[in-house]
C-alpha cells in the first residue's frame, strides 16, 4: 500500500530541491529558467503557487478563529494559542491592524515557510536514522524501553505518553540515543559559509575575503581526536555522566548538529521534545524490524536523507490488546 498524495507536501519537496539546484548552476541559468518558467524553476514556480494557496487558506481559517474568539462574549482572556495563532497575534500587534492587512499576511506566510523548512525534514530524517540505529542495536532499544517504563509506568500509554517537560527531561538515555544519532547522522550534514573579511581560523589557516567555506558537520561527528577511538560506535552512554547519571553538557563547537554561534538553531529544544515524544510513542507500541538486505545509505543532499528510505516491518508489541 502507498501513502495518500499530499499536494502541498509534494510542492514543498520541489521547493527544497530548488535550493540544492541553485547551488549547482550559475545564478543566471536558474534566473533565466525562472523567468521563462521552464526546467526545474518552472516546476518550482508552480510548487510555490500550490504551497502559498495552502498556507493562505490555513491563515484565513485561523484569522476567522481569532476573530470569533475576540468577539466571543465568553472571552476569558485565555492566551493559550497555538503557534500559528500566536504568530498572527504578535505580527498584528507589532505592525498594527492597518499595516497587517497589507504586509502582515505575507510576513506570516513566509515565517511559516521558514519554520517548515527548518523543522520538517530535519526531524523526519533524524527519526529515520534513529530507528535504524536503535533497532540494529537491540541493547540500546531495551534500555530505552526500561527507561520509559521507569519514567511513565504502564499507564503512560493511555495518557499520551509524557505528561510534562519534567517527565521528558528524565529520559536521559533516550536523550543520549538521539544525540548519538545526530552525531553520526546530522540532519544538516554540511554548512556552507562565506567570509565577509579576511581572517585566520583558530587552526592557523588563513581565509581570504569573500571565501566560501564548507563546514562538514558530518565529518566533525566522526573525528577520532574529538570523539575518541570508539567514534564509530553508537553509544548513548557517551552523553551521560557516570557520576551524576545526568546528561553531559557538550559544547556546540564540538557537537555541531545544531550549529554554533549566533545563527545556531533556535529550534533545538523543540526538536528534542518532538524527537523524544515520537520515538517513545513508537517504541512503546511497536517493534520496528528493518527489512533484510535493505540498503541503508545516506543521499548526498542538503539534508541527510536515506538514499533508499528505510524499509521496515512494524509489529505490535501487545497483539492481545488489538
Ligand atoms: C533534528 C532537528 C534539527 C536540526 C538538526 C537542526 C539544525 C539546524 C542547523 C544546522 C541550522 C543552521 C542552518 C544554517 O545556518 O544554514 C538551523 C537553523 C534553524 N533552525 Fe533548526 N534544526 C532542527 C530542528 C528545528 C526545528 C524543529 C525548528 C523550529 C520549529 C528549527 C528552527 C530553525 C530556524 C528558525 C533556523 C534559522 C536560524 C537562523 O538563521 O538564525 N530547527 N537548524
Amino acid at each position: 500500500t502507498s501513502f495518500p498524495r499530499v499536494p502541498c507536501a509534494e510542492a514543498f519537496d520541489v521547493i527544497e530541491e530548488a535550493i540544492v539546484y541553485r547551488h549547482c548552476v550559475p545564478p543566471w541559468v536558474w534566473k533565466l529558467q525562472r523567468w521563462l518558467h521552464v526546467g526545474w524553476e518552472g516546476k518550482t514556480v508552480k510548487a510555490e503557487e500550490c504551497l502559498n494557496a495552502f498556507l493562505e487558506e490555513r491563515i484565513r481559517v485561523k484569522m476567522v478563529e481569532k476573530q470569533a474568539k475576540e468577539s466571543s462574549l465568553n472571552d476569558d482572556g485565555d492566551d493559550n494559542y497555538d503557534l500559528l495563532m500566536k504568530l498572527i497575534v504578535e505580527t498584528e500587534r507589532l505592525m498594527g491592524a492597518a499595516c497587517y492587512s497589507s504586509k502582515g499576511e505575507k510576513f506570516v506566510r513566509e515565517t511559516v515557510v521558514s519554520l517548515m523548512v527548518a523543522g520538517r525534514d530535519t526531524i523526519a530524517v533524524a527519526l529515520s536514522w534513529f530507528f535504524w540505529l536503535v533497532t540494529t542495536n537491540p541493547g540500546v532499544e531495551e534500555k530505552i524501553l526500561e527507561e520509559l517504563l521507569c519514567t511513565i509506568g504502564e499507564s503512560g500509554e493511555e495518557q499520551g505518553i509524557f505528561s510534562s517537560i519534567e517527565e521528558l527531561n528524565k529520559m536521559v538515555y533516550l536523550h543520549g540515543a538521539i544525540s548519538e544519532t545526530l552525531r553520526l547522522y546530522p540532519s544538516v550534514p554540511n554548512e556552507p559559509k562565506q567570509s565577509m573579511e579576511a581572517d585566520v581560523l583558530p587552526s592557523g589557516h588563513a581565509v581570504g575575503k569573500n571565501t566560501r567555506i564548507l563546514v562538514s558537520i558530518y565529518s566533525m561527528g566522526r573525528m577520532e581526536e574529538v570523539w575518541g577511538k570508539d567514534w564509530m560506535e553508537f553509544k548513548p552512554e557517551r552523553w551521560i555522566s557516570e557520576r551524576t547519571k545526568c546528561t553531559i553538557h557538550v559544547p556546540s563547537y564540538k557537537f555541531a548538529a545544531f550549529l554554533a554561534g549566533p545563527r545556531s538553531c533556535p529550534g533545538r529544544k523543540i526538536a528534542f521534545m518532538q524527537l523524544k515524544n515520537i520515538a517513545s510513542c513508537v517504541l512503546r507500541r511497536y517493534k520496528i524490524v528493518v527489512v533484510d538486505d535493505h540498503p541503508v545509505l545516506p543521499l548526498p543532499s542538503i539534508m541527510m536523507f536515506m538514499k533508499y528510505g528505510l524499509k521496515v516491518r512494524v509489529l505490535s508489541r501487545k497483539p492481545e490488546n488489538k
